[in-house]
């Protein structure tokens, strides 16, 4: 039995009893293993170990931190499958998923371990002619990080290896529910030989989250979840002056052109609204078709969800697991409940599956429903649609706008002039176009408008924005 217990100072501590048994959601017989809550005392602990580590990881060059990077995901890459099992086994994503969320925590490590290497300011001309004026940056010092449990690899990586290669030291909180997955990448770190203190992790729930929000010596905290919890962060961290950065909910929407090909429209929906059983920020949820094409649209999307294979995360034919918790299978069949009470037509789903193994539904459709009613305003993270009918495009838009998320955006089309309105038109921080709502490159600004984050981008160059702070250098000679 894995029991994982925080990691602090390259050490894991071994004084506490596990308090969180891991079960895997899809097969509930199945123990993944224990996790122990940090206390206050081993918080504290593990922030004065970042702390104390960070001057020296600070005065390191560039590229020496990239090293540790480097060395981070070959490890990783060599215990890919182990670690794939394990991420499904704790949440219940298909292996095929997992395998694939690994890879993409190799590339994240290799990406930024690069960065070590590349320019960090510009040169900007002095009034006087004799100075010379530039720019630096300087790391904020210890950075909290505190993720979610839907990528259980991928997050806290795109995370933490910005926050290092720009001299930060970590503590990260990742989600109870997949804090083993978690522990296998400090491993990694660990036979990096990453020095001590670098990288720290605090296995608990909120509460243990909150006393590294609060830390005073904390000096930025990074996050990912629900709005609720995000928004509760960014206060306290505001409160007592420290940098923060939220990446939220999404409520995105897909559009389909009466000239889109339509068999493209059909699967990148069906993967963009159930991969991950619908539990991305990034996951379609609201499908708003021309009507010359909403019925034949409906009719294939529809045969092609009833094709759907639900089941085990660790069968190879599994297409769409469990959802991650009971919690999270809860809050989708309440929404099905809602969309029904609020008049709207079931087209196909809206079923708990295999009851007596874990947390399964069936991919659901639903359509005639007002685009006022929860099922199209609120974020339900589960494998849940609702089709609307419209006109033109312009109406199009305007629908696929009336939401307080902005986080990302598709449109079908092949007609070059809808595409611009689209990009012009459609506030999201992912404007997609003939591609599904899901789908994030690591190299790329990642991030959204309006309640979906704190207005702050993640990933590619734009996680510098955060992880450092520009100082403007002038120099005279
Ligand atoms: N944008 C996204 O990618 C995600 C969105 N969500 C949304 O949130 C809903 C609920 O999921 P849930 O797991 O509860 O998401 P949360 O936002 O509550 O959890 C995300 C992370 O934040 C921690 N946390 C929660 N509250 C606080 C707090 N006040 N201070 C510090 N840390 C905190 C959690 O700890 P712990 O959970 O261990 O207690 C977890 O590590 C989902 O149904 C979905 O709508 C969820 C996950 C990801
Ligand atoms: O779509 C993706 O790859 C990332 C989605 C994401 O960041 C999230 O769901 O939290």
């Amino acid at each position: 039995m894995i029991t994982v217990t925080p990691y602090i100072n390259a050490k894991w501590e071994t004084k506490q009893q596990p308090e969180h048994t891991v079960i895997n959601p899809g097969n509930v017989t199945d123990t993944v293993g224990q996790v122990t809550i940090a206390t206050e005392v081993e918080v504290n602990g593990a922030v004065r170990a970042a702390k104390n580590a960070q001057a020296h990881w600070a005065s390191l060059a560039g590229a020496a931190r990239g090293e540790y990077l480097y060395k981070a995901a070959s490890e990783l890459s060599s215990r890919a499958e182990e670690i794939a099992q394990i991420a499904s086994r704790e949440m219940g994503k298909t292996i095929a998923e997992t395998k694939g969320e690994v890879q993409r925590g190799v590339a994240i490590l290799r990406y930024y371990a690069n960065e070590g290497m590349r320019a960090v300011g510009d040169v900007i001309p002095a009034t006087d002619s004799n100075a010379l004026m530039f720019t630096t940056r300087a790391p904020l010092g210890v950075v909290g990080v505190i993720t979610p449990w839907n990528f259980p690899v991928a997050i806290p990586l795109w995370k933490l290896a910005p926050a290092l290669i720009y001299g930060n030291t970590v503590v990260i909180k990742p989600a109870l529910e997949t804090s083993i997955t978690c522990a296998k990448i400090m491993e990694c770190f660990s036979q990096a030989d990453l020095p001590e203190g670098v990288l720290n992790m605090v296995s608990g729930g909120r509460e243990v989250g909150s006393l590294l929000t609060e830390h005073q010596d904390v000096s930025g905290i990074t996050f990912t979840g629900s709005n609720t919890a995000g928004k509760e962060i960014g206060a306290t961290a505001l409160a007592r002056g420290a940098k923060y950065q939220l990446e939220m909910g999404g409520k995105n929407p897909v559009i389909v052109c009466d000239d889109a090909d339509l068999e493209l429209a059909v699967s990148a929906t069906i993967s963009g609204a159930f991969k991950t059983t619908g539990q991305k920020c990034t996951a379609t949820s609201r499908v708003i078709v021309h009507e010359n094409v909403y019925e034949q649209f409906k009719k294939e999307l529809v045969a092609q969800t009833e094709e759907i294979i639900v089941g085990d995360s660790l069968d190879e034919s599994t297409w769409m697991g469990p959802f991650a918790s009971e919690q999270q299978l809860r809050k989708s069949l309440a929404y099905i409940e809602s969309g029904v009470a609020e008049g709207g037509s079931l087209l196909t789903g809206g079923s708990q599956l295999y009851e007596e193994r874990g947390f399964y539904m069936q991919p659901t459709i639903f359509e005639n429903l007002a685009h006022s009613s929860s099922l199209a305003q609120e974020e339900i993270f589960g494998p849940v649609i609702t089709l609307f009918k419209v006109d033109d495009l312009s109406e199009a838009i305007e629908l696929a706008n009336d939401s307080d998320y902005g986080l990302s955006a598709s449109i079908f089309t092949s007609n070059i002039g809808g595409m611009m309105s689209f990009i012009d038109d459609m506030n999201a921080g992912l404007v997609r176009i003939n591609a599904e709502s899901a789908g994030v490159e690591l190299q790329a600004p990642f991030g959204g408008m309006k309640n979906s984050s704190s207005h702050s981008r993640e990933q590619g160059e734009a996680a510098k924005e955060f992880f450092t702070n520009i100082k403007t250098v002038f120099v005279k000679a």
